[in-house]
């Protein structure tokens, strides 16, 4: 029998709806039942294992699963963690996903804002990331307890459990609704592939060397935009000079006029509307920018 490839993602979380998403934009099918912890693929030999993120670093790096996806700021905690207890850390790192960012920071009650990072010294900092911010803490010279916490660290200092945080932040909203100021940024994250270091089956093998591509050319599908206009045949330089990325624009005559032509292009930045703006004072027409769903060069 074909043995199957097994991949962790994140049951229900703010990982879990892109993992799906980027599997499914691979082309691998599931059906997912809430209930279950296990989805067997029905495009590959592919089983999907639903579990808890802080799980994820330790089936991969025991080879329990052979991917998984899951933030960086998990995986580099389990692995400081296994390091200092003589377990096994070893995994493979395959591909930086571009979705999950966010950054862990320490951050302090407004009212102690002013007082810097000295102040921190003998604090209790409530975090679900000890190790991270030992290891920060020790490069900053800085003597400080960590309060370890799996939820709601940022109501601890109002809570009189600490002093200050050290948390995930994204947008700040959660810390400005909790009255806390960000200080310093400790680590940056966002979800990799990870792979488990000991892999030999040819199957699984062939299978990991099919996705990898795909995933390449969706997150390159995804940066990328496709550019159609009209242009003023006299003005084409100045048309492509102001096009984002346009070395090698494709030009195609228009059947209704030989005044003008129409610029294909793929584009990996984004067209502002400023340069809208620019093209269409240029005499340019039928400006389109176009999502690209899949690529492959
Ligand atoms: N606000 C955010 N914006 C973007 N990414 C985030 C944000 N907060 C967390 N993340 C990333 O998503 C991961 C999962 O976050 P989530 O809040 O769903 O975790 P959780 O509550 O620990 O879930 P679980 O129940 O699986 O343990 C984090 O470890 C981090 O990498
Ligand atoms: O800077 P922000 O945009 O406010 O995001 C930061 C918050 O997002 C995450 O929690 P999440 O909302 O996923 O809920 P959780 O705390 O229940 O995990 C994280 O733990 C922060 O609390
Ligand atoms: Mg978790």
């Amino acid at each position: 029998m074909t043995s199957r490839l097994t991949i962790a993602i994140q049951k229900s979380g703010r990982l879990s709806k892109e993992s799906l998403a980027l599997l499914k934009a691979c082309g691998v099918k599931f059906s997912i039942n809430d209930a279950r912890l296990i989805a067997h693929s029905t495009s590959h030999n592919i089983d999907l294992l639903r579990v808890r993120d802080d799980d994820i670093p330790g089936l991969v790096m025991d080879g329990v699963v052979d991917l998984g996806l899951v933030g960086e700021n998990v995986l580099e905690e389990a692995r400081l963690e296994r390091e200092a207890t003589a377990m096994n850390a070893n995994f493979v790192a395959l591909r930086s996903l571009e979705f999950g960012h966010c950054r862990l920071s320490l951050a302090v009650p407004k009212e102690a804002q002013e007082r810097g990072l000295a102040q921190l010294n003998g604090a209790r900092i409530a975090t679900t990331y000890p190790r991270l911010l030992q290891r920060y803490l020790q490069q900053q010279q800085i003597a400080a307890r960590s309060v370890v916490l799996t939820g709601s660290v940022e109501v601890a200092p109002r809570a009189g459990l600490a002093d200050a945080v050290c948390d995930l932040v994204s947008t700040g909203a959660t810390l400005e609704a909790n009255g806390l100021v960000e200080t310093d940024v400790v680590f940056r994250s966002q979800a990799q592939l990870i792979q488990t270091a000991e892999l030999s089956d040819p199957n699984k093998l062939a299978l990991i060397n099919q996705l990898l591509p795909r995933v390449d050319g969706v997150q390159l599908a995804k940066e990328s935009k496709y550019i159609m206009l009209h242009a003023p045949k006299p003005r084409i330089d100045e048309v492509i000079a102001l096009l984002p990325g346009a070395e090698t624009p494709t030009l195609l005559p228009l059947s209704h006029t030989d005044q003008q032509v129409a610029v294909h292009m793929v584009s990996t930045e984004t067209l502002f509307w400023e340069t809208m703006e620019d093209l269409k004072a240029l005499g340019c027409s039928s400006i389109l920018v176009l999502p690209i769903e899949k690529m492959m060069g």
